[in-house]
């Protein structure tokens, strides 16, 4: 099965390498893209605090992970993708997904399965960093990886707008899936480092 996420990353190129041409022109540096994100998803956790509005909230978390997006390919179209660049975007996806999560506890999700989701999201990301170390190519790797967490994350909010029973049976998904990810993930590596023995 073709992951949702790669064919929405496919699909995305026709959206966003015309904006990232446009955007290259305008000598935006990708790093500025890359910071925009980040400051988005902290106005996105003040504006949950301040408002409790799930709606607004899906607006900003979406035009945050635009940026997301947008940074590596207008970093591609000016050539100028870069280490710095990549631990930058990487990094910033670590703080943004902690924004993007904790504010939940604004609309009574438990503060301890927030923390929990917060640390499986960020132990998920974790898993991969340190497989790509010892040469393990997880990309791809594990049923929820970020998009498909940003995505739930959306669906949530939106599910808050209009059932909140709905809500609180795709946040117990979410969990669920994020431990079977950081298992999958686990394994995946164990399996490939005991081949190597
Ligand atoms: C109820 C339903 C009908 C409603 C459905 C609503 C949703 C389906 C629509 C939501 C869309 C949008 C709000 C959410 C998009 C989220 C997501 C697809 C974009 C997030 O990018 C994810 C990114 C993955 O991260 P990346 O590869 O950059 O970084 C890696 C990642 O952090 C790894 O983490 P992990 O291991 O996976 O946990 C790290 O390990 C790596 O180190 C790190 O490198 O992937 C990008 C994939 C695509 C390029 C995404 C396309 C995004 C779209 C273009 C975004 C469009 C958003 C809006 C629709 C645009 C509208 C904006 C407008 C101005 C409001
Ligand atoms: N500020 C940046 C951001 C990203 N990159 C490069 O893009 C890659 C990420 O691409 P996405 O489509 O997932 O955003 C990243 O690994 C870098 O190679 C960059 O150079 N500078
Ligand atoms: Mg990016
Ligand atoms: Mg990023």
């Amino acid at each position: 099965m073709v992951k949702l996420i790669t064919r929405l990353r496919k699909q995305s190129k026709k959206l966003l390498t015309p904006i990232a041409k446009a955007l290259s022109r305008s000598g935006v540096s990708p790093n500025v893209i890359t910071s925009i994100g980040l400051i988005l998803s902290m106005i996105y956790a003040l504006v949950i605090y301040l408002t409790r509005n799930p709606l607004v909230g899906v607006l900003i978390i979406a035009i945050s992970s635009f940026m997301d997006a947008l940074d590596g390919e207008v970093a591609r179209v000016l050539g100028k993708a870069s280490p710095l660049g990549a631990f930058l975007d990487s990094s910033f996806d670590r703080l943004e997904d902690t924004f993007f999560i904790t504010p939940l506890v604004f609309f009574d999700f438990s503060p301890f399965l927030v923390s929990i989701l917060i640390g499986l999201s960020l132990t998920i990301s974790y898993l991969r960093a340190k497989a790509e170390l010892v040469g393990y190519k997880m990309e791809g790797r594990g049923i929820i990886e970020r998009g498909e967490r940003i995505i739930a994350i959306v669906i949530i909010l939106i599910a808050l707008y209009l059932n909140k029973e709905i809500s609180i049976i795709l946040f117990y998904v979410l969990i669920i899936l994020s431990i079977v990810t950081v298992i999958q993930r686990f394994l995946a590596v164990i399996q490939s480092l005991k081949d190597k023995l």
